[in-house]
């Protein structure tokens, strides 16, 4: 999918003033999360996993504790996949051509979002199995 165009100088300069520029962040990261959502099938994967999860909770009746957990366990995956996708790009800007580093770079960030799922992938275990059972 061809990426889109290049912001110009102009978007780059920072608005005046405190709240407008924290208003600005706050647009650029959802700008970030809506880029690599439509970029990437995992994290559409995710999205759909996520909402599963939501309903199991509710049909549950998930403690708060639980609750916490659970919602952590899928914070953590989603942020791990999101910076493997940071760090794809930024791999793909670095390094077109093949190179020992960049396939460490990129192997590497990919191992965080494993862990970071197997990670969620007990914790749901723990939380939801003894709902079922
Ligand atoms: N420039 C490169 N130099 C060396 N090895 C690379 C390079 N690009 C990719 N690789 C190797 O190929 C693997 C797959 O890379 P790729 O960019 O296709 O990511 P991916 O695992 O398909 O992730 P996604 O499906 O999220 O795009 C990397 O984990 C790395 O081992």
């Amino acid at each position: 999918m061809a990426e889109p165009a290049l912001p110009t100088p102009e978007r780059l300069r920072p608005p005046e003033g405190l709240w407008r520029r924290r208003v600005a962040s706050f647009g650029h990261a959802g700008r970030g999360v809506w880029s690599a959502l439509r970029s990437e099938v995992h994290l559409r994967l995710h999205a759909v996993a996520t909402v599963v999860v939501i309903g199991l909770g509710f049909y549950s009746g998930l403690s708060r504790l639980e609750w916490a957990l659970v919602a952590l366990a899928v914070a953590c995956v989603w942020a791990a996949e999101l910076m493997n996708t940071a760090i794809e790009a930024l791999t793909d800007l670095a390094s077109p051509a093949y190179h020992p580093l960049a396939g460490k770079a990129k192997d590497v960030a990919a191992g965080a979002v494993l862990l970071a799922a197997l990670g969620a992938l007990v914790v749901g275990a723990l939380v939801f199995v003894p709902h079922f059972i």
